[in-house]
């Protein structure tokens, strides 16, 4: 299993001041940024787009993990890797052709990634596995902050860990949606190796503080919730 990552939701920071919360992300360690990109089409819900990428690039060395909960994907793969993407999720469900879509973002030069709603099953991207850096289980209906985690998405994510494992795959298993410090050991332990969390993540008084809670539950530590 690779190593363990919280890549925290910019979607529940404060967006009037993102250069300086991507700092303050950057000092307290965090490895990680995870951004929401929401069309109004795919989710009942419009964030942001490549220039708010490009704008925040400059700003800090984070790795920008960049989940397009958009349709028809494909479109705009190309501005989101030249706006400094390092990685780019699509949605199988938003994908007509999935295989295409993941190629065009290796041939851009970013590592590819495939997010499977709650109720899509893990058999839509089997033969995709091996061409895929992660794989994001959505444990919420992507589209907002807040919601609970869906407790079936243990189950699948430990049927993810057992495909991963039996075919010697070191694909990231990221969860997103109601990601807490109180279920993060057991989604860990479940198979998950890369956490998003957001409105948890946030509201701690420091980011550093934040940080260090999610990373001992994550490796079994226990810790304040
Ligand atoms: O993709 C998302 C919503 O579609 C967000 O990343 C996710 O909901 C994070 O927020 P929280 O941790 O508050 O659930």
């Amino acid at each position: 299993m690779n190593p363990c990552i919280v890549s925290p939701s910019l979607l529940s920071s404060d967006f009037a001041r993102l250069a300086e919360e991507l700092q303050a992300l950057e000092q307290a360690g965090v490895p990680w940024v995870h951004w929401d990109v929401m069309d109004g089409m795919f989710v009942p819900n419009i964030t942001l787009g490549p220039p708010v990428i490009k704008a925040a690039r400059p700003k800090c060395s984070l790795f920008f993990d960049v989940h397009l909960m958009i349709e028809d994907p494909g479109r705009y793969i190309e501005s989101f890797a030249a706006a400094g993407a390092d990685l780019i999720c699509v949605h199988a469900e938003a994908c007509l052709h999935l295989e295409r879509v993941v190629s065009q973002i290796a041939e851009a030069g970013c590592q590819t990634a495939v997010a499977l709603n709650p109720a899509t099953p893990l058999e839509q991207i089997d033969y995709l596995l091996p061409q895929l850096d992660m794989v994001l289980i959505m444990s919420v209906n992507p589209g907002f902050g807040g919601q609970s985690f869906i407790p079936f998405s243990l189950d699948k994510i430990r049927g993810l860990r057992h495909r991963l494992d039996s075919r010697r795959l070191g694909t990231r298993i990221q969860v997103d949606g109601g990601v807490t410090t109180a279920n993060a050991a057991e989604i860990v332990t479940a198979g998950a190796d890369t956490l998003v969390s957001g409105s948890a993540f946030f509201k701690h008084p420091s980011y550093q503080e934040g940080l260090a809670a999610f990373m001992a539950r994550m490796q079994g530590k226990g810790g304040p919730a």
